[in-house]
């Protein structure tokens, strides 16, 4: 299968030239149109016009080139208001993609299944969003477009090594938080007479080969390559990379400014790797990944072991171990299981910091916890690693500063602007919250406080506005979210999936009396 070039490499010069134009307010517009005529064409003319008297670039732009889809806002069925829960159900057929519908566009990875896009400018399907819409459609009983979104993700591994960021070709430099396995999981509950851990066994295989690439050649005096580190007691990590050292082309004005603006010596395409490996991490940006949290050429990812990306992990070879064990391949089993464990020990003795009482991310060229308290901490608790005192301090964490009146904050950091942080709420996050609590304190307050107030947030938001949105200021609930080099999105894929999945919990809390 052949995948076109992407759009910074199609248009060269022309590219550079209409994003750092400012031709759209939005840099993911330009990446998305659709050419009117053969791209060589078009930067053939361009060259040829360019430095004419009575040349403009908007107009070039305008004649060469169709606008992207927006995302229609449905607000009601016929004239009757929908409810929030109609209003979410009734969302997945707007936010569903028609694979054989979308060959016309360039930088569309084509995928064989329909998938489900989160909304606004988010026109195609990302990775990690995926999993917290998936919760949403088996709560919409869509078992079957489930199964069929696994089924891309397991197809685009087989194609391209790695499950990339969106299904853009501009996003193959990098992956996104490795969820598969817990979608191979959530595929299994649902289709219990089928063998589906067995079935997505060699694309298990592949999303681990891809994340650990390297580590075998890794010596004490070489740390680390691509995804994996080696700690100095030898232990392997991953942390999060991308080894295209040039800007985004979605936010191809924002990072070239950001690696102009930087007072330091360091070099542009050290900046660039580290912005991508950011947004490979999901949370960009994110004071968690900056030297100075207003700064955001201080970014430095990739000296950041994340507590998150490693608890995933852990579940990858957790899951590969019980594929092989159905599989009846003892030794194979046995091999992930020890992997398995020796991560844990390593979270146990990198990430949890006895000054903080909390588990932190691991700077390993400082050797040392960096200094972010960030809602990444409760992954531990989610996939079951943390022990009761642990999981009992964390609680105390999150009750006493990361819950405000919207639901959980992302940082307490107040200073940064970036959209993964205070005063920012996001779903995935609140589910992963409450859930690993759930793990350790099935009764637990505090789950019932997390649920209520973050769906509270959401009703009157929906209610004021007819919207679902990407991100909420939980600290002020009159606000728009903001932050960040976009505005905010609605629709909402994960917003959507998690109040969903939450209602249902909710509901059978309170018919256990736990609430
Ligand atoms: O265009 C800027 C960046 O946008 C994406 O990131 C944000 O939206 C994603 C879709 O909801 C979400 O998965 C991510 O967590 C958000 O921060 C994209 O993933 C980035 O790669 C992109 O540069």
């Amino acid at each position: 299968m052949t995948v076109n070039s992407p759009p910074d490499e199609l248009y060269e010069e022309l590219f550079a030239d209409v994003q750092l134009a400012r031709i759209f307010p939005d840099s993911k517009t330009f990446p998305d149109c659709i050419p009117l005529r053969s791209p060589s064409d078009i930067l053939a003319s361009y060259r040829q016009i360019r430095d004419t008297p009575e040349f403009n670039l908007k107009t070039f732009v305008k004649n060469n080139f169709n606008e992207p889809e927006s995302f229609n806002l449905v607000l009601d069925n016929d004239g009757q208001s929908w409810t929030i829960v109609e209003h979410c159900q009734a969302l997945w057929s707007y936010l569903t993609r028609n694979a054989h519908l979308m060959t016309n566009d360039p930088s569309l990875l084509p995928v064989p299944n329909d998938f489900v896009v989160p909304g606004g400018r988010f026109r195609e399907f990302y990775y990690w969003d995926s999993y917290f819409i998936m919760l949403g459609l088996k709560e919409s009983d869509y078992v079957n477009l489930i199964s069929n979104m696994v089924s891309n993700f397991a197809y685009l591994m087989r194609t391209h090594g790695h499950i990339p960021n969106g299904n853009r070709n501009y996003y193959l430099g990098r992956s996104q938080p490795p969820f598969f396995s817990f979608m191979v999981e959530l595929l299994d509950s649902l289709l219990t007479d089928q063998n589906i851990l067995v079935d997505y066994l060699p694309e298990l295989e592949i999303e681990y080969e891809f994340w650990m690439d390297g580590s075998a050649d890794l010596t004490s005096s070489s740390q680390s390559h691509r995804r994996v580190v080696r700690m100095t007691d030898g232990t392997l990590l991953n942390r999060f990379y991308d080894d295209i050292p040039k800007p985004r082309p979605e936010a191809f004005y924002e990072d070239y400014h950001t690696a102009h603006s930087s007072t330091s010596e360091r070099n542009e395409s050290d900046i660039y790797v580290n912005i991508r490996a950011a947004a490979e991490s999901g949370w960009d940006f994110s004071s968690r990944w900056l030297v100075n949290a207003g700064d955001l050429s201080t970014i430095y990812t990739t000296d950041i072991i994340p507590v998150d990306l490693n608890c995933l992990m852990f579940n990858l070879e957790r899951v590969l171990a019980s594929a092989y064990e159905k599989k009846f391949d003892r030794s194979m089993s046995q091999h992930y299981r020890q992997l398995a464990q020796k991560r844990k020990t390593a979270i146990q003795t990198y990430f949890w910091s006895k000054e903080h009482d909390y588990f932190m991310d691991y700077d390993f060229r400082l050797n040392q916890p960096t200094k972010s308290m960030t809602l990444a901490g409760v992954y531990p608790l989610w996939t079951e690693l943390a022990t009761e005192e642990q999981a009992s301090a964390v609680m105390d964490k999150i009750e006493r500063l990361f819950l405000k009146d919207g639901g959980l904050v992302t940082t307490i950091n107040e200073k940064s602007h970036q959209q993964w942080d205070f005063p920012n709420g996001w779903a995935p996050l609140q589910y992963i919250t409450y859930k690993g609590i759930l793990n350790y304190s099935p009764r637990s307050p505090l789950v019932k406080k997390i649920i209520d107030q973050w769906m509270m947030l959401n009703e009157k938001v929906f209610n004021e506005t007819r919207k679902m949105v990407e991100k909420y200021d939980v600290v002020n609930t009159n606000a728009e979210a903001g932050g960040g080099e976009y505005k905010t999105q609605d629709g909402f894929g994960w917003t959507n999936g998690v109040y969903l999945e939450m209602l249902k919990d909710r509901k059978n809390l309170m018919r256990k009396s736990h609430f």
